[in-house]
């Protein structure tokens, strides 16, 4: 991938700054420049940093210093204690990234993690980055969260909502999309030809014959015989319990899931360091770490604390190996 990424700020008073940094001094000589769009004050006296006014000015500087995108904070940062009044820079950061995408001036948006009950009580109304990159791009109800790890992907079939609301919106038609959408990227963003997909049950030991709950019998399995018949190479409804074991996950290229813990905790015990998170169904690509704002171990300007790196530069490897699968997948099949 040639353009830059686009990395947003993230909770300013969480480890996202103390993330960018060190993964910019990671990744310098790698040629794999991306910019950050947020506030130089959280970087610290000791990282070089250059302001740049367009994506373009990224790669260039990238070796010597980190390329920023000025988003200030109208209101001091102080790590671990996140502030209403900085959520407008959150959000402002995460609209400017969308829209170099949308503008062909770079690859990718990666997103550093933001508090979702901050950004709420400040009035922002859509729970989580997904569904907001979603309406940015003009692609309400498309949006489908992916997590993946070497060990495994995961898709769900419904987001941010309590338990109750996943299960009562639990339909033919959404397990139809979610699964011909997994399929899809798995193609395009994964170069996997032949997907295979599983579809998790929802009940334990998948309905036992309908005597632990019917969804299996009345939505699953259907939803899972009509993409059998258009040829899709998918198994399930397949018990909760047993799907993720280390003997049932070579069985499939991605399971789809009926409720966002269903999926995630899987991924999150088997790789927190390594997992990413990917939106699927919308015209960009954009991935981000596994893992939340960790106030509990944020640190100020330029100070190394515990945070791990690894998914941050996962997300970020993620975005530029999609990039160039999906370049080479469209220009094969236009
Ligand atoms: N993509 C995003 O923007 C996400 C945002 N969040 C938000 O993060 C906030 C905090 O959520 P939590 O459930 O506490 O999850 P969390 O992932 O922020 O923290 C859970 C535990 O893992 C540790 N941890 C997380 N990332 C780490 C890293 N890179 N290195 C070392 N330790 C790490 C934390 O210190 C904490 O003890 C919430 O407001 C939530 O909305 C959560 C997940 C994703
Ligand atoms: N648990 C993952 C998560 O909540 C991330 O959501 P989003 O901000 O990427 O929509």
């Amino acid at each position: 991938m040639s353009l830059p990424v686009a990395l947003t700020m993230g909770d300013p008073a969480g480890i996202g700054p103390e993330l960018t940094w060190r993964v910019w001094k990671h990744l310098r000589e790698s040629g794999r420049a991306f910019f950050w769009i947020g506030d130089p004050a959280l970087l610290g006296p000791d990282v070089p940093y250059r302001v740049i006014r367009h994506p373009s000015e990224a790669a260039a500087c990238f070796a010597e210093s980190l390329p920023v995108q000025v988003q200030s904070c109208p209101e001091a940062v102080y790590p671990g204690r996140p502030s209403l009044h900085n959520a407008s820079a959150v959000v402002g950061s995460i609209e400017k990234a969308v829209r170099h995408v949308l503008a062909g001036d770079a690859g990718a948006v990666v997103t550093n993690p933001i508090a979702k009950h901050v950004l709420a009580e400040a009035g922002f109304p859509y729970p989580g980055h997904t569904e907001f990159l979603a309406a940015l791009c003009g692609t309400v109800g498309q949006e489908v969260m992916m997590l993946a790890c070497p060990e495994l992907r995961v898709t769900l079939t419904s987001i941010h909502v309590s338990l109750r609301q996943a299960v009562e919106s639990l339909s033919i038609e959404r397990i139809l999309a979610v699964s011909r959408l997994t399929a899809a990227a798995l193609r395009r963003d994964f170069g996997i030809s032949q997907p295979r997909l599983v579809v998790a049950g929802l009940n334990p030991h998948a309905g036992e014959n309908g005597i632990m709950g019917d969804e299996e019998i009345r939505v699953i399995r259907p939803a899972v015989e009509i993409l059998q018949r258009e040829g899709l190479e998918v198994i399930g409804p397949m018990p909760p319990d047993t799907m993720f074991s280390a003997a049932a996950r070579p069985r499939y290229d991605a399971a789809v899931c009926l409720y966002h813990d269903q999926g995630l905790i899987p991924v999150k015990t088997l790789d927190m360091a390594g997992g990413v998170n990917i939106t699927l169904g919308l015209p960009i690509i954009r991935t981000s770490p596994d893992h939340g704002t960790a106030f509990d171990i944020a640190v100020g300007p330029g100070e190394q604390g515990k945070a791990d790196i690894s998914s941050l530069l996962s997300a970020l490897g993620m975005a530029h190996d999609m990039a160039c699968r999906r370049a080479a997948h469209d220009a094969q099949t236009a």
